[in-house]
């Protein structure tokens, strides 16, 4: 095999999101439930001659030696190497970039974790599924949670994932047009940081699922960027709005696709607005 066309990096939407403490480290302990959706980019990967990695795709805002999609692929061919002995094969990486960055919908961990499964399979390099998950998390939290490839209801920084049912629904997401600096938000002097734990079991007891808990990063997020505020105002009239992760997408769950049809017709022009479909799985780990 030298080539593998069409992978999917599908986003992710926090259902909700709880603070619940601190690391040593400074880095927040969360609860969150990950939800998959059926919206996402989509990532071509074709072996070289020679043993470069690269993006051919122009990635505005995203220098080429930073984007994740090439810091996983590098981190993969040096474990590769490692392991034995050899540098394996470069790789051209093309995106098909859909998703909003800073988005809170996870497409650069998303990215990275398609582009670790990918290459582990292009370059017969044999990880198991946690050693990928091991590999990917210093690149980002939210990585190994596409890897481990379904729903979960995930602890520490999001590392630590337990499967959950879902609710089947569709969801729409509106883009308010600002870019969420994650670090901004986790900086806050205004965070809460020490909402009571929670279990998977209060999660799944809960009948409407979508609407269990809150996003404890939503308050710092609304007063800091006003388009935030006025997105989750606007899809409240529609049902239970609220943001996924650092933000700054606000989304809302509807039982129908023409629920969600109905309420992208009437979204402010201003704003880039789509529906997604939950997934209980990864399409790409279920094609693996
Ligand atoms: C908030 C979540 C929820 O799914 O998603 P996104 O909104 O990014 O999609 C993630 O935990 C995002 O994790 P991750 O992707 O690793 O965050 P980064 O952008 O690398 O973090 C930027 C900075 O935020 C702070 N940070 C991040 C995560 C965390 N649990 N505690 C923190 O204190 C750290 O200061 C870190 O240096
Ligand atoms: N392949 C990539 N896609 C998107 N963003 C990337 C990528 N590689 C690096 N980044 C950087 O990571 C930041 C966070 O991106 P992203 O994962 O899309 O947002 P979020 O973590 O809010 O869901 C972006 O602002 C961008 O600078």
């Amino acid at each position: 095999m030298t080539e593998l066309k069409n992978c999917p990096a599908p986003a992710k939407l926090n259902l909700f999101l709880h603070v619940t403490g601190r690391r040593p480290d400074g880095y927040h302990l969360l609860q969150t439930v990950f939800q998959l959706i059926d919206h996402g980019d989509t990532l071509h990967f074709t072996l070289r001659d020679d043993t470069a990695l690269r993006r051919v795709t122009d990635l505005p805002g995203v220098p080429e030696e930073s984007d994740l999609i090439i810091r996983a692929a590098q981190l993969l061919q040096a474990e590769v190497r490692r392991r034995t002995g050899s540098l394996p094969r470069g790789v051209d990486i093309a995106i098909d970039k859909v998703l909003p960055m800073g988005g809170g919908v996870g497409g650069g961990s998303s990215d990275a974790a398609t582009t670790l499964m990918a290459l582990n399979q292009l370059w017969n390099a044999g990880l198991g599924k946690q050693e990928l998950m091991d590999l990917g998390l210093p690149l980002g939290a939210d990585i190994p949670f596409f890897i481990f490839g379904e729903s979960a209801f995930a602890e520490g920084v999001g590392e630590a994932l337990q499967p959950v049912c879902t609710p089947d629904c569709w969801y729409v997401v509106i883009e308010p047009g600002v870019m969420v600096p994650t670090a901004a938000i986790f900086g806050s002097e205004h965070l809460t940081r020490n909402t009571p734990a929670v279990n998977i079991a209060d999660f799944s007891s809960h009948s409407g699922t979508a609407g269990f808990g809150k996003n404890d990063l939503q308050q710092v997020a609304t007063k800091l960027f006003p388009p935030v505020a006025e997105a989750v105002e606007w899809l409240g009239a529609y049902g239970d709005a609220r943001m996924t992760g650092s933000g700054a997408c606000v989304f809302s769950a509807v039982a129908t696709e023409a629920d969600a049809d109905a309420v992208l017709a009437k979204v402010p022009a201003k704003w880039q607005a789509w529906k997604a479909r939950s997934l209980h799985h990864h399409p790409f780990t279920a094609k693996l």
